[in-house]
């Protein structure tokens, strides 16, 4: 099966409850489901859902197969396993898992997954050693055209659940811009933010780890309380940092793409794309995807957000520009200049109830093609 649904809509249940249907529980320590995530974050947190599902499984044993998780030499002997592709490659290559059992391979941000080099990579490689019937199943919020084609060659004759673009976002999350004269002065917009708003958690979205440590150092000399996760963070380090950002023992989260996708905290009532999303070589084109993904940390399961996009430059703007038109949206503008004005539009949203979201996922509102 191949199935796209918004951000929020509870994906990761749809598949958790087919992976604990398909597994046979008197074969506790034989591995029979495999899942895969882009991060560390996303299989633990894939972890803990199919723990709370099958919270009355006996038996149900969940392996995470991160990096750190599994000694060298230890036996991968859960039903399901949950893990990171290059982590489950070198398991599998050191003989620490047995894959000759396995009924179900789940990629979740499958786009993701099967695109990026390296990832990609990983994913194809990893099939290669999983037994020839495998049920492949391929979930995401966004399948661009060219990895949709690739993802109907990698689960072959599969079921196909897809969007149309108008459907893409998710109404209960309020996009809107913030036009900064210059990338110098978006430092000082970010804090008058945080200054005046009060604001429940937040993610902000830079391009690299230097500026997220950079920001995260320059706001707490300026008496902000927050915090940074990238991926030059020790595992341990990482899990610690988000575990804090999920109850509320910090509210503000510096990150890189490492947390766009599929990172759920409820509470997350704004995100900020200080850096706008952009790919390709020396960052040419505009990121759709991503910009999607990082905006579906807020408004989540028919909760209500606001997402700011910081623009600087023309670049920027232009960039901007085609994510709206690729997503057939308007954004709200916001001025540095009129900060009465900014105030009133982000509260308005932030402060509304969560029946106000015009999108609350029900059976009923599936709008799929
Ligand atoms: N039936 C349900 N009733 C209430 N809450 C639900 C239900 N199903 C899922 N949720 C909640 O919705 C939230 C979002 O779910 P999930 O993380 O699976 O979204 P997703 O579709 O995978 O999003 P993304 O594309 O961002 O990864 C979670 O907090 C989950 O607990």
């Amino acid at each position: 099966m191949i199935a796209q649904s918004q951000s929020g809509t509870g994906k990761t249940a749809a598949f958790v409850t087919t992976v604990l249907s398909r597994v046979d529980f008197n074969q506790p320590s034989t591995p029979q489901a495999l899942l895969l995530a882009p991060s560390r974050e996303l299989a633990r947190q894939i972890q803990g859902v199919i723990t709370t599902i099958g919270q009355f499984i006996p038996n149900l044993g969940v392996a995470a197969a991160i990096p750190g998780a599994i000694p060298r030499g230890g036996a991968v002997d859960k039903a399901v396993v949950v893990g990171t592709p290059g982590t489950v490659m070198d398991l599998i290559r050191r003989r620490q898992f047995d894959t000759s059992a396995l009924k179900v391979l789940v990629i979740d941000e499958a786009d993701n997954m099967l695109d990026q080099q390296g990832l990609g990579e990983q994913c194809a490689r990893v099939k290669t050693l999983l037994p020839k019937e495998i049920q492949i199943l391929l979930f995401s919020a966004t399948f661009p055209d060219k990895v949709l084609k690739y993802a109907t060659s990698f689960a072959p004759s599969a079921n196909i659940i897809k969007l149309k673009v108008q459907e893409l976002t998710v109404k209960g999350i309020s996009q809107m811009y913030m036009d900064c004269p210059g990338e110098a002065d978006k430092y000082e917009i970010l804090c008058k933010l945080y200054g005046l708003m009060n604001i429940g958690s937040s993610i902000i979205f830079v391009k690299t780890r230097e500026s997220a440590t950079r920001i995260q150092q320059s706001m707490v000399r300026d008496g902000h309380k927050v915090s940074v996760l990238h991926g030059a963070y020790e595992g341990s380090e990482r899990d610690a940092l988000l575990d804090d950002f999920r109850t509320g023992k910090s509210k503000v989260l510096i990150t890189t793409n490492v947390l766009a996708r599929g990172i759920d905290v409820s509470t997350v009532s704004m995100v900020i794309n200080y850096d706008i999303p952009m790919k390709g070589m020396g960052d040419a084109t505009h990121d759709t995807e991503t910009y999607l993904h990082r905006i579906g940390r807020t408004g989540r399961f028919g909760r209500v957000g606001v997402s700011i996009t910081f623009i600087s430059d023309k670049k920027s703007f232009v960039a901007l520009q085609a994510i709206a038109k690729d997503l057939l949206i308007d954004l709200v503008a916001l001025s540095p200049e009129d900060w009465d004005e900014t105030e009133k539009q982000v509260q308005r949203v932030i402060k509304s109830s969560r029946a106000q979201a015009s999108f609350v996922p029900s059976a009923g509102t599936g709008g799929h093609e």
